[in-house]
């Protein structure tokens, strides 16, 4: 099947002198395409336009993208901004500091970033947190004997996230549901009316927020409430400019939404991978076999380095964040084209994370690059997780929930006699854009 591009949009045309990808429909414009193929999308814009072009985002217009491996510098640059997401999506990280630059920025993130941290995390105890939450999944998994992946790594993220938040068991039904109504502002037409996304993810939004800021009292308050929130309004009440609730609820938020769809796809495509290559789960079953017990400490981390590899080849191949909105604040120079000061750019993880410039046989799923290396990870060896000022702040946490994960799955299964069976086709179905995961349909079977 040919890409969802419109056949009527065969002009060949410029902005600032570089050519815009033909195929775009009136209102979404290159969407449709940038949502179910933005793999070949890009490669056949490079093929046909060179390294610069600009795609039509709909709603949120046009994006100059760059496919060379120099946009990655772009995410350092000093003249460029991140205020272009609160543009996009302004209902929903609106106020919340992957959207801010400067000093704004800083401020919020040295209040939070703490807890992220390896060692934050063990001060909070988050593996032990963690770890038998996971089992208790995997071994309903192997009970039933076979799962629709994506929606159990979804349950399973937003519960681990929750609980990392400190909220209790008992309210998590009506959180997932709120959560749901919120994950409409994504995709709400600017149509405010009863019943419409739009009017159901802002009350979602606004409950949401009414229980962050009791949960921000109850830890100022020193109420015996764990996880990781205490630690950030710590932090927070400690900064030199105290910041008002209200950022720190936006951003507590932010945390909510970074680290569930993005985790949920990563875990999701692991089982996959591991479902479709006998050879990894053979591999993974011995080391975890070896280790013996589900890891809860980042130093323990070091002991799993094939579910290490399993995390990073994964992320590699099948990048959750597949692009980056930004904003050129000064004319900048970008390969070998002069960029004028305003240009919104996008800068193509996914691309990036596949492209031969960076990876030897960029297409072949192999954990030995990872296990044989014998240099440190550089920036760009996790550009999965972007670089620079915003430079994901879940990395340390997805690292350790991750190689929780492969271990506790391995452990279990193998000692009930089972491995995971891919039991659909995966090329169908997947998505890419606003965050990009497999299937929804994908089944797996444990046998
Ligand atoms: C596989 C999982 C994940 C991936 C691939 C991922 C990817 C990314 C990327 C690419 C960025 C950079 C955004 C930008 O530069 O505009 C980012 C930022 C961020 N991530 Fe993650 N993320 C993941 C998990 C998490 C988790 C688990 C959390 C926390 C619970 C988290 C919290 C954040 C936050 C707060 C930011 C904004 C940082 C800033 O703007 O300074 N992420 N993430």
């Amino acid at each position: 099947m040919d890409m969802l591009l419109n056949p009527l949009d065969r002009r060949h045309r410029l902005r600032d002198d570089i050519p815009v990808v033909p195929g775009a429909f009136p209102l979404v414009g290159h969407l449709p395409a940038i949502v179910c193929d933005l793999p070949r999308l890009l490669r056949r814009a490079e093929r046909t336009l060179g390294s610069h072009f600009w795609l039509d985002f709909g709603p949120a217009g046009h994006l100059m993208t760059c496919v060379d491996p120099d946009a990655f510098a772009l995410l350092r640059h000093k003249d460029v901004s991140s205020a272009l997401i609160e543009e996009i999506a302004p209902e929903l990280l609106g106020g919340t500091l992957v959207a801010q630059d400067g000093g704004a920025h800083r401020q919020a993130r040295d209040a939070i970033k703490a807890a992220f941290l390896p060692k934050g995390l063990t001060q909070a105890g988050i593996g032990n947190l963690f770890a038998p939450v996971i089992q208790a999944r995997v071994q309903a998994w192997r009970d039933r004997g076979d799962v629709t992946i994506l929606r159990e790594t979804g349950d399973l993220m937003l519960k681990l996230i929750f609980s990392l938040m400190g909220i209790p068991a008992q309210d998590l039904p009506g959180w997932h549901r709120k959560y749901r109504q919120l994950l409409q502002l994504i995709v709400a037409p600017p149509v405010d009316l009863p019943g419409l996304p739009l009017r159901r993810g802002r009350a979602a939004r606004d409950w949401i927020d009414a229980q962050l800021r009791q949960f921000v009292r109850d830890a100022r308050a020193q109420a015996a409430r764990t996880g990781l929130i205490n630690d950030m309004v710590s932090a927070f009440d400690r900064g030199d400019d105290a910041l008002s609730d209200d950022v720190l609820v936006a951003n507590i938020r932010l945390l909510l939404l970074a680290g569930h769809d993005t985790t949920a796809s990563t875990m999701a495509w692991m089982v996959i991978e591991l479902a479709r290559q006998p050879g990894l789960w053979d591999a993974l079953v011995e080391e975890a076999q070896r280790v013996g017990a589900v890891p809860t400490r980042h130093a323990d981390l070091a002991q799993c380095p094939v579910a290490e590899a399993l995390f990073r080849e994964t992320l590699r191949v099948h990048p959750a964040t597949t692009l980056l909105p930004r904003r050129a604040l000064q004319e900048l120079q970008l390969g070998q084209r002069r960029i004028p000061a305003g240009t919104p750019l996008c800068i193509p993880l996914l691309h990036l994370s596949t492209s031969a410039l960076l990876h030897e046989a960029p297409d072949q799923f192999r954990l030995a690059r990872w296990l044989q290396r014998t240099e440190p990870i550089r920036p760009v060896d996790m550009l999965q997780f972007g670089t620079g000022p915003h430079v994901c702040i879940g990395y340390h946490l997805v690292w350790l929930e991750m190689v929780q994960f492969c271990i506790a799955l391995a452990l279990t299964m193998h000692k009930a006699g089972v491995r995971p069976r891919l039991l659909s086709a995966v090329e169908k179905g997947r998505r890419y854009f606003p965050t990009a995961h497999p299937s929804m349909k994908i089944r797996i079977g444990f046998s």
